[in-house]
């Protein structure tokens, strides 16, 4: 048997992947992409499953009940439709002689690095017992204000926090097309790369049942691939799509976000994901703006902070903001903000954000940029 491309990979699959015309769930189509992830899993792959669903199978499950507001209608469809979806997951998998395991999460979960690494172990332990991990935002419970955008951030997250080589994302597209794939002169963008923005291209055009569209997609395999992992967007509908992708078939089209050669460490992967977050900020002047910018790696030192906003703990993570009210990093806070404060301007205090707890974001506009 060939080997796989990857060691290590995260598969998203999108709502309409899993939902037929009719709404009702597809449970060929969960088979086939189940036969699938079992062959990889035999062929020495750890895969963790992030899945969309749970809203669509509820809503196909409860058809006729009317005048729910959305956020009820949302909780009641997801607390039926994810134990529809895990016991499918769970009988096809186990027809496969293998075993899958739930895994319900929000975003508070990954705000405290204590809480992240405990979801992080929670998964070790499961891939490391040959269980499969079946993972969905937990939309009983998840209020408005701190949800996801949609489960393209949460795969990202997943995958950066589980080491993963790759990130599959399977929607009902078979990639990032230069405009809106339904016309007949668009066309399917095969390697996205550091320098190419397809931003301009990307409409906010989504499926019936998708949450994010095609731009919380772009921005998560951006995002991933700047930190060193590979991202795939593919059409999750298309025969035998992942044993593909990961060289195991005949290719399939998809659009490859190719990763950055630069290895990142796991807490700034952390820290990268961590922006919503931020318990205050920091106003920086030109020269820190300038040089936090740089290709150089550089701390942020109290000599460059004109202003300390907010109330936080020391390793909170904080904003930082360029002179012109940009957003360009964040970190973690090395002073609390009393003693931040009190050392605004000064020379010789140590670091508010050490360079290996900072991440630059690499799709700012600050007139500052090099
Ligand atoms: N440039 C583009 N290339 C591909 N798809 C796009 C583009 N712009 C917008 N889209 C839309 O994004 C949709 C996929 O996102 P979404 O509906 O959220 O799917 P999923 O349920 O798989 O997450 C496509 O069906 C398409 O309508
Ligand atoms: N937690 C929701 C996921 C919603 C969502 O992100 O959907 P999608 O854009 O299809 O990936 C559900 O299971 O229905």
């Amino acid at each position: 048997m060939p080997t796989p491309r990857f060691k290590s990979i995260a598969v998203k699959i999108g709502s309409n992947v899993l939902t037929r015309r009719d709404g009702t769930l597809d449970v060929t189509r969960m088979s086939a992409l189940v036969d699938q992830i079992a062959e990889l899993h035999s062929a020495g792959m750890r895969v963790v499953i992030v899945s969309s669903g749970a809203v669509a199978a509820g809503r196909s499950e409860l058809r006729g009940i009317q005048g729910l507001d959305s956020v009820s209608s949302r909780q009641l469809y997801s607390a039926v439709g994810q134990a529809k979806l895990i016991n499918r997951y769970y009988d096809l998998f186990s027809g496969r002689g293998l075993a899958c395991g739930q895994v319900l999460t929000t975003k508070e979960n990954f705000a405290t690095r204590r809480h992240y690494l405990n979801q992080k172990h929670c998964m070790e332990v499961m891939l490391d017992n040959d269980v499969i991990p079946v993972v969905n935002e937990n939309d009983t419970v998840s209020m408005t204000e701190l949800m996801f955008t949609d489960n393209d951030e949460l795969s990202g997250l997943l995958a950066t926090m589980m080491g993963c080589e790759a990130l599959v994302i399977l929607s009902n597209v078979d990639g990032v097309y230069t405009g809106d794939p339904t016309c007949h002169d668009s066309r399917l963008i095969p390697v996205i790369g550091s320098g190419f923005d397809a931003s301009g291209m990307i409409s906010e055009n989504r499926s019936s049942l998708g949450r994010g569209g095609m731009a919380t997609k772009y921005r998560t395999a951006t995002k991933l691939a700047s930190e060193g992992v590979a991202v795939i967007i593919a059409n999750g509908k298309r025969e035998g799509v992942l044993t593909s992708l990961m060289g195991l078939g005949p290719e399939v089209p998809h659009t490859l976000f190719s990763p950055s050669a630069t290895p990142v460490t796991g807490v700034k992967k952390w820290i990268a994901h961590s922006e919503d977050f931020a318990k205050g900020a920091v106003r920086v002047n030109r020269g820190a703006a300038e040089a936090l910018l740089s290709p150089v790696g550089t701390s942020l030192l109290m000599v460059g902070v004109d202003a300390v906003e907010g109330d936080f703990e020391k390793d909170d993570i904080v904003q930082v903001i360029d002179p012109e009210g940009n957003v360009i990093a964040w970190g973690r806070a090395g002073l609390d903000s009393v003693h931040a404060r009190a050392a605004i301007g000064g020379r010789g205090s140590r670091p508010l954000i050490h360079c290996d707890y900072l991440y630059i974001d690499s799709s700012v506009r600050s007139p500052f940029l090099p």
